[in-house]
């Protein structure tokens, strides 16, 4: 039976014992070389395990016969590699998201990503053309087919933001302090001396002399001299350097200065790279810069007038208008993505910490997933090592329960993007078993969600059975579900064991790679769930991933029967002993 078994039974001891103690024992089980030599050997510790650990299936032959023969069971080659080599209990529960760009376009390089967790990946359309992400998204598609893959496609939209242009080329433009710069909206090819293409002619509407200009959320710093016409004499307060396209915010006494430009949240840009999407067959479309729910209520209408609801909506919290409206925005969204990277355009950086902490909080008591992302390893753009702080960063969003963690131009454009993959791997597996080692999930809040009756049993039951796997001890919980929808709610509750999420249903398979802790895996389903449990259980054991003697949690969910009340069968939770 499992191991895990008395952590969740014994009672804590008191909390400043409990950190201690399990923060000594944990560093201890640290692999790495306590040797003095403080520099160099860190780095090689962390580095060392990653090389090792990069791909959980390596032999290509095994590859190929193990995605062939898990085609059946419709489960992952990745997930199912992973439970053959550590067990349900060291199963990654934290899912991970990696933004496409040119370092990792290729069929060989997705596929290392994949290998290497990556259960989402990215486009973004702010950067490269139709072609581009055509190319990848088959690319994926393609992997998934051929190699036993369930990798979700996200497009992320451009949406409409004040931008600087690119500086005529040049990759990036030093600012001194004092120098005085023109910031205009007069198109210009090449570049002009101490000029600033702005993309945006309203730019300077409302702003007064005496404003603070902050380029990308503090790089540089300009104080507003003159007004010329619509244009802007600023002169830098704080120098640093200017990237191409980077986020101008505009400051009084310590404030941004908010203006509505009546600009909407999806252009048509926006629309057209929608339909491009939706053509290509993206499982997620992220929101950029919501700014109140009828953002998100617009596309969920649009998408499910045109049937097509199996498309989720992520709604980026990035501005200040969505933090206005977050409970709302949150509410109608199919999940949630923390943008710190324009977050930090728009709030003070030292406000982020809290407000992440909120947003993933009001995200699991509304059961929607919440992704945090953006500088997470931002220092692995160049280095084949995080900062400490960095990895610090990625184990508080796990700490927290986020659903999941998201790479940008680590992936994207970053010369370590595998590693950075497996920095966040192990951030993951340590601190997943520090939440489970401390009961973590006990101190979070019970958030009575539901309202109609038969809501309200299934909450309870997943609320419950949560419960008795965590006090039990079970290996796994296995849902059965047509839409997800209790396997949501199971996460919610964040149990100690894997949750195997069984359905039918190829599109809920692929929305369940956002949920934490949930391994989605397809395979036909029938009316009868005594037939249904038999069928998995025989189906995983031929493949060696349970053996006799397992403990499963067993819970149905009342989609598979039809509305409630179900004729025969509804919603049950059962304790079963894998025979
Ligand atoms: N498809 C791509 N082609 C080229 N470069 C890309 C691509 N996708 C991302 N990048 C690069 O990776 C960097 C980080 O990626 P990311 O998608 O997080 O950008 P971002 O501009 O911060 O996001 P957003 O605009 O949504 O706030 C970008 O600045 C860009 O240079
Ligand atoms: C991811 C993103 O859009 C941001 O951080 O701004
Ligand atoms: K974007
Ligand atoms: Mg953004």
């Amino acid at each position: 039976m499992a191991a895990s078994a008395s952590p969740a039974a014994a009672a804590p001891p008191p909390p400043f014992a409990r950190a201690l103690s399990s923060s000594t024992s944990r560093l201890f089980a640290l692999p790495l070389p306590l040797h003095p030599t403080r520099h160099k050997s860190p780095r090689i510790a962390i580095r060392a395990p990653i090389a090792t650990r990069s791909s959980l299936i390596s032999d290509p032959a095994a590859a190929a016969a193990a995605a062939a023969a898990a085609a059946e069971l419709g489960f992952d080659a990745v997930s199912e590699a992973e439970l053959r080599e550590k067990g349900f209990m060291g199963m990654r529960k934290t899912k991970l998201v990696c933004t496409l760009g040119p370092a990792c376009g290729s069929a060989e390089a997705l596929e290392r990503l994949a290998r290497g967790g990556m259960g989402v990946a990215r486009l973004n359309m702010c950067h490269g053309s139709r072609d581009w992400h055509r190319g990848a998204i088959r690319a994926l598609k393609r992997l998934n087919r051929e190699k036993g893959f369930c990798v979700s496609v996200m497009m992320d939209t451009e949406g409409s933001q004040l931008l600087m242009a690119d500086h005529g080329g040049v990759s990036s433009l030093k600012i001194e302090d004092g120098s005085e710069w023109l910031f205009t909206t007069e198109k210009f090819e090449g570049s002009r001396p101490f000029t600033i293409q702005v993309n945006f002619e309203g730019f300077s509407e409302g702003i007064v002399v005496g404003d603070e200009l902050v380029i990308d959320g503090g790089m540089v710093t300009f104080e507003v001299v003159e007004k010329v016409g619509n244009d802007l004499r600023c002169k830098c307060t704080d120098s640093g350097l200017l990237l191409p396209r980077a986020k101008l915010s505009f400051w009084r006494d310590g404030v941004l200065v908010e203006r509505n430009f009546g600009l909407p949240t999806l252009s048509t840009k926006d629309w057209a790279d929608i339909e491009f999407g939706i053509s290509e067959g993206v499982d997620f479309i992220a929101v950029s810069l919501v700014k109140d729910v009828d953002d998100i209520k617009h596309l969920k209408n649009y998408l499910a007038r045109r049937s097509l609801d199996s498309i989720k909506v992520i709604a980026k919290i990035e501005s200040l208008d969505s933090l206005k409206n977050l409970k709302e925005i949150v509410g109608a969204s199919d999940g949630v993505m923390v943008a710190r990277g324009d977050l930090g355009v728009q709030v003070p950086l030292e406000q982020i910490p809290a407000i992440q902490r909120e947003i993933t909080l009001l995200c699991r008591q509304l059961n929607k997933p919440v992704i945090v992302a953006s500088q997470l390893l931002e220092s692995m753009v160049e280095y084949p090592t995080p900062t400490r702080a960095e990895v610090a960063d990625v184990s508080e969003a796990v700490r927290q329960y986020a659903d999941a963690l998201m790479l940008s131009a680590e992936s994207a454009v970053g010369a370590f993007a595998e590693k950075s993959l497996s920095v966040l791997r192990m951030a993951c597996g340590r601190m997943e078993l520090w939440n489970r080692e401390e009961n973590q999930q006990k101190l979070l809040s019970q958030h009575q969600l539901a309202v109609s009756l038969p809501d309200r049993i299934s909450e309870q039951i997943c609320i419950s059975a949560v419960e008795m796997a965590n006090n039990l001890g079970v290996d796994a919980i296995f849902v059965y579900t047509k839409h997800g929808h209790m396997a949501s709610l199971l996460s919610s509750n964040r149990p100690n064991p894997p949750i195997f999420a069984f359905t039918d249903n190829a599109n809920a398979r692929k929305s369940m790679n956002l949920y934490w802790g949930v391994i989605p895996i397809q395979l036909p389903l029938l009316d009868d769930m005594e037939e249904n449990i038999k069928q998995t259980f025989n189906l995983m054991k031929s493949r060696n991933t349970v053996k006799p003697g397992d403990l499963v949690l067993v819970v149905s969910d009342s989609d598979l029967h039809g509305p409630f009340p179900a004729p025969s069968v509804f919603q049950s939770v059962q304790v079963r002993t894998i025979p």
